[in-house]
């Protein structure tokens, strides 16, 4: 019942990486949107499942916005996990939670000085609306209840773990920083407590 569909799609990137995923789509998943799986490399044989959760940013995702690391957080993913085997959650949460037009919105509010969080907030927002219920049923419909997670983000593993999903280990992405989304990381580590070192290179 939990797992509608299962496709396979060969990828690939504009950098001319490739490699083909399987696309899994789900029943019943709480909160009603429809969240993607792709199971990439020998997810199914993997030990411990290498797992990304990715939150929807169709600014980077899509048309490669410089604003923030999701765009190249995203490749990074894909390749890392086929490499392993494991799974590329495509989460549906777009503006940590508060939507596109909202995101918007916040970006317009940083136009004028305010931080991402600060934005949210403006916007009577709070500074992360994500909650990760239907990742973990994604986990589960997979069979993936033991992972290792790759984030930067305290939250999603503290909440993946609230969820009953086993989290043995947490690694980082890289770091994908530019002159026009280094403010935005900056905040991250301040606001978030986000394991990205944003150090100059000595
Ligand atoms: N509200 C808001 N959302 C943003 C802004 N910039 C990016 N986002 C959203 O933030 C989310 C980024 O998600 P993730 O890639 O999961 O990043 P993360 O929570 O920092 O976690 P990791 O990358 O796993 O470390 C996406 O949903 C983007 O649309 C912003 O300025 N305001
Ligand atoms: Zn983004």
């Amino acid at each position: 019942m939990p797992v509608r569909t299962r496709v396979t799609v060969p990828l690939e990137f504009p950098d001319g990486y490739r490699t083909t995923a399987e696309v899994v789509t789900f029943n019943g998943l709480s909160d009603g949107k429809e969240h993607l799986a792709l199971a990439l490399g020998d997810a199914a044989g993997a030990e411990l499942p290498l797992v990304r959760l990715h939150s929807e940013c169709m600014t980077g995702d899509v048309f490669g916005s410089q604003r923030c690391d999701c765009g190249p957080q995203l490749r990074e993913a894909v390749e890392r996990i086929a490499e392993v085997g494991g799974y590329l959650l495509y989460l549906r949460q777009e503006g940590r939670g508060i939507g596109l037009y909202a995101k918007l919105d916040a970006y317009a509010l940083q136009e004028q000085g305010m931080d991402t969080y600060e934005a949210n907030r403006a916007l009577g927002h709070a500074d992360d609306e994500r909650e990760y219920t239907a990742a973990a049923q994604m986990l589960e419909a997979l069979g993936a209840e033991a992972v290792e997670l790759l984030t930067n983000n305290p939250d999603k593993s503290r909440q993946l773990r609230e969820l009953g999903v086993d989290v043995r280990a947490v690694r980082p992405t890289g770091v994908h920083a530019s002159p026009a989304n280094v403010r935005y990381l900056q905040a991250k580590v301040t606001h978030t407590q986000h394991t990205i070192d944003l150090a100059p290179a000595s």
